[in-house]
């Protein structure tokens, strides 16, 4: 595979951005290949500057749920750029989004932002203001965002990084417990009794790869939170409107205070939104004293986005069939795959996301996740890119399907799969 256009324009881009990206996943730092540069997506494919075609696994980190420029989503946009591209003041399509993400995400009111890091800062400052507790416990391997408070002990590509700039005064505040481990959960309560103002974590977490929560472990949370007087908060950035509707909680059957949403709300436009119960969301400014603001936030760009990527999942429930069969029928393959070369390995897979992690049986928390062989996990990774299916090139990150994935792309997928492992065996 030749790279030599992207190679010139991702070094030439290094003398305007640190590092060439605007977010670090995206700079191969792992991989011994330069990143390709991205001219065009269509459906489940992706085109570089080369001229090479990849199949992506990526979907910008999940939110591509209905396939690069869905018509719909495309058509949407075209709408209205004409006549609305910002204005700070209220649009009619604010209402019909938060109607429509109300209604179908079942929660009784929501707040929209530029991105998920703003709808977890904002869920955890309104927990903070309705509870007036000051600490919060989160989990060792998940990721909610770049401010201060989340990123101790954080996985995406902070698992692969020691932190410069991180404010200790700020972060003292912030406990870090186990995921799936009750016992860490009750020992934080109980060392900082009245203190805990929420709960956050990922219900299947997508930041140490992909580690599904417990059923009991979060139905135990829940109950922890009713009796400390805390906000549980669920952080859906990732599985909101992919998992279900409804997102994972539908899969467990626990309902947070506080959601937050991401990437696929936005219909692939920068958007985050936080929601969930009145009696809480009502402390939000300018009803409440919870201080939430934002220039950009409703854009009506990319409120259209977002409203056209909903209803288009709202009104084709077999989206989400689809997606779970081509899903499972990557990771029956895959593990076939594996077992026959012999490999020592373990996928994780919810819905349209999974992770393969080798070297291991099980994982089910982050120590488990950074204990997997990371070095078979790169060797295979930049296979697989180098043969056009385009996978994140960390282990502490999730692969995910679309709508538009078709059996031929699980198919070509597998295959690859299976000439690396023979590769490995020459
Ligand atoms: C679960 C989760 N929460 C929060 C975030 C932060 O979202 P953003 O990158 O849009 O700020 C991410 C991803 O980046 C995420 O995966
Ligand atoms: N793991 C992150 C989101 O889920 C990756 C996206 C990013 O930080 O750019």
């Amino acid at each position: 595979m030749r790279l030599d256009k992207s190679k010139e324009i991702f070094d030439k881009t290094k003398r305007y951005i640190p590092g060439g990206v605007n977010s670090p996943v995206r700079a191969f730092k792992n991989l011994s290949i330069t990143p390709p540069v991205i001219s065009k997506g269509k459906g489940s494919h992706i085109f570089d500057i080369d001229g090479n075609e990849y199949i992506d696994f990526v979907l910008s980190w999940g939110a591509m749920i209905l396939g690069h420029c869905d018509p719909d989503v495309v058509n949407s946009i075209k709408e209205v750029v004409e006549d609305q591209i910002a204005f700070g003041a209220p649009t009619e399509i604010e209402y019909k989004m938060a109607k429509l993400v109300c209604e179908t995400a079942q929660i009784d009111m929501v707040r929209f932002v530029n991105s998920g890091t703003e709808a977890t800062m904002t869920a955890i400052r309104l927990a903070k203001g309705y509870t007036g507790k000051k600490k919060i416990v989160k989990f060792a391997g998940c990721y909610h965002g770049h401010h201060d408070i989340f990123l101790k002990e954080a996985g995406s590509a902070v698992a692969e990084l020691r932190l410069k700039g991180i404010d200790e005064d700020i972060v003292k505040n912030t406990i870090v417990a186990e995921y799936n481990n009750l016992d860490s959960v009750e020992k934080a309560f109980k060392e900082n009794k009245d203190e805990i103002a929420a709960v956050i974590i990922e219900p299947v977490a997508g930041n140490m790869g992909v580690v599904p929560a417990k059923k009991e472990f979060l139905q135990a949370l829940r109950e922890i939170c009713n009796l400390y007087g805390s906000v549980l908060i669920f952080d859906e950035v990732i599985t909101g409107f992919r998992l279900s509707l409804k997102g994972a909680r539908a899969l467990y059957n626990v309902e947070p205070d506080l959601i937050t949403f991401g990437k696929i709300i936005g219909g692939g436009l920068p958007c985050g939104a936080v929601g969930g119960k009145k009696e809480i969301m009502q402390f939000l400014t300018p009803q409440g004293n919870v201080f939430q603001a934002g220039t950009m936030s409703g854009n009506p760009i990319v409120m259209n986005a977002g409203y056209a990527t909903i209803k288009k999942l709202k009104e084709n429930p077999h989206f989400y069939s689809n997606m779970e069969m081509l899903a499972g029928k990557l990771e029956k393959e895959l593990t076939q795959v594996f077992s026959n070369s012999n490999l020592t390995f373990c996928i994780n897979r919810v819905g349209s996301m999974l992770t393969i992690f080798f070297g291991v049986e099980k994982v089910e928390n982050f120590e488990m996740a950074k204990m997997s062989d990371l070095d078979l996990f790169r060797s295979f990774t930049e296979y697989m890119i180098k043969k056009h299916s385009y996978v994140p090139s960390s282990q502490f990150e999730a692969m995910f399907l679309s709508v538009a994935h078709s059996e031929n792309d699980v198919e070509k997928f597998v295959e690859i799969a299976e000439e690396f492992c023979s590769s490995k065996r020459k």
